[in-house]
């Protein structure tokens, strides 16, 4: 039997009432974030409630960049919306390059290796890089004022609007959503990476790390990392680039095209440089933006930068489908479904607006088979099964297929604490909070995409009775069915 998931809220999350807290004697650790000065004032109003830097940190930071070779006369960070961004110092024709950021500056594995932390880092074994990136970052802020990256640090926000930062509270209004699934996930994977480097990291060396480093320092590294990082530069090559790191998101750019590259520059070009280009004219005083990555749902954007956009096609459910163990042709069908590229388990991510990922009617087929269509799934027919499963098999087969699917999908949006419609109304607001809409925004549009499956499927199962079946098309096939349905015998 097929199964569809959908995301139920972790209990804890439910009620505000748990079981009353445990009583620890242990001292509650300080947070390392304390040593990060981001300042004071809060930008408000319809973009991110983010917490800017004072204007002596802005100017440290300017003068630091430019005193460490780094080429930025052509754009300025200042305080805007976003945060902090780019503003350009000039008109800046397209394809201009904004920054020429040298990679001594760059927080990357080679700073890791080149750095104090670097032997424990080795000796701690196979550490992703994103984790000794992390710690880099949290030994430097530990560092203050003797840190190389000191003024670049103090202008790194405490937080951005990321779900991950979100109270229980904030979480509630994202109830029943993938992306509170989503979210719960990526936290408890930086708590299991947490817990091994302090294991074997930071408790070990007390000399580096003689500050209390806490989960909440960890997973704020994490988000800066995940909200900064150019999305080309993850795995081996990921690196923080300071100044480059500031450019902000506009979903008015949709080319495809990248921004950045890496060059060489000087003698032999052996000073390895991060270049930023203007993917668009920019006139001076105005803002350079880049796009951060057209393929990210709503969901990803609200996780790893903590903003929305209001483009439908940013609007997606991931439709989990797998071939259930006590399904009777558990193993054929997995054989089948493996023959053909895919597994027990395939994920099809439905886009608003948009037709439904190729291969899921054909998947959705096979987990339904069954009945007198099992004959399908025998050994004689396996190179060819994929093929006929492209097409309605049977009615009894393609009927289950729009039943499970419409099941699961009333089922996922019974898991919602509102309808499209009350979302739709609280998005007329203008007083909502950033992380308000942000949550309004995803939950309204996973439901819009479950009830356009919904809907698909509703309306296949009104034309069961006109669709072609395999039964037919094998018979035509082999001359014995004319056009209009009637058998053709050999004595007519
Ligand atoms: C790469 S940083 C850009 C610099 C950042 N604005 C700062 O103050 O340091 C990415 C973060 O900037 C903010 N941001 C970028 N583009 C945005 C947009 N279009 N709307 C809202 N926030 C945005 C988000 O907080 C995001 O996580």
């Amino acid at each position: 039997m097929a199964t569809l998931h959908h995301l139920v809220l972790p209990p804890q999350l439910l009620s505000g009432h748990g079981p009353p807290p445990l009583l620890r004697l242990s001292r509650r650790p300080r947070p390392l974030l304390h040593l990060l000065p981001r300042a004071t004032a809060a930008t408000t109003g319809t973009a991110a409630a983010v917490s800017t830097p004072s204007d002596a940190a802005l100017q440290n930071f300017r003068r630091w960049i430019s005193s460490q070779g780094a080429d930025t006369g052509a754009a300025s960070p200042t305080v805007v919306p976003e945060g902090l961004g780019l503003v350009a110092a000039r008109n800046l024709p397209r394809g201009e390059v904004v920054a020429e950021v040298p990679k001594k500056l760059w927080m990357d594995a080679d700073a890791v290796a080149a750095s104090d932390i670097g032997r424990a880092c080795r000796s701690g074994g196979d550490l992703r890089p994103w984790v000794s990136v992390s710690l880099l970052i949290l030994r430097e802020a530990a560092r203050g004022g003797d840190s190389l990256w000191a003024p670049y640090l103090a202008i790194l926000p405490r937080q951005t609007d990321s779900t991950i930062f979100w109270s229980e509270e904030e979480l509630l209004e994202i109830q029943g959503t993938q992306l509170l699934s989503t979210t719960m996930g990526v936290k408890e994977y930086v708590q299991s990476e947490f817990d091994n480097v302090e294991a074997k990291i930071i408790g070990p060396n007390k000399d580096l790390f003689p500050d209390t480093i806490t989960f909440d320092d960890f997973l704020w590294a994490f988000g800066i990392l995940r909200s900064r990082v150019f999305p080309e530069l993850r795995g081996d090559k990921l690196a923080l680039i300071p100044f480059a790191d500031l450019i902000n998101h506009s979903a008015d750019i949709t080319s495809k095209q990248s921004c950045w590259e890496i060059q060489g520059k000087g003698f032999l070009g052996r000073d390895v440089v991060f270049s930023l280009r203007t993917p668009m004219e920019v006139k001076s005083g105005e803002q350079v933006y880049v796009q951060y990555d057209l393929d990210k749902s709503n969901a990803e954007l609200a996780l790893d930068y903590g903003f929305t956009e209001t483009n439908s096609t940013r609007d997606s459910y991931t439709l989990t489908l797998e071939i259930s163990e006590s399904d009777p042709f558990y193993g054929d069908k997995l054989d089948i479904a493996e023959l053909n590229g895919m597994g027990e388990t395939a994920y099809f991510d439905v886009v608003l607006g948009e037709s439904l990922p190729p291969q899921m009617i054909t998947y959705l087929r096979l987990l339904c088979l069954g009945g007198t269509d099992a004959f399908l799934l025998e050994a004689l027919f396996r190179n060819k099964v994929w093929g006929f499963l492209e097409l309605p098999v049977s009615r009894d087969n393609e009927e289950s297929i729009c039943q499970v699917i419409q099941t699961a999908c009333k089922s996922a949006l019974t898991a919602y604490h509102t309808t499209i419609e009350e979302d739709e109304e609280l998005l007329k607001r203008e007083d909502l909070q950033s992380r308000h809409q942000i949550a309004v925004e995803v939950r309204a549009g996973e439901k819009k995409v479950l009830q356009q499956i919904n809907d698909i499927f509703k309306e296949r199962e009104q034309e069961l009775d006109d669709l072609e079946y395999y039964q037919e098309r094998r018979l035509k096939d082999l001359g014995f069915l004319g056009d209009n349905g009637d058998i053709i015998f050999w004595e007519s």
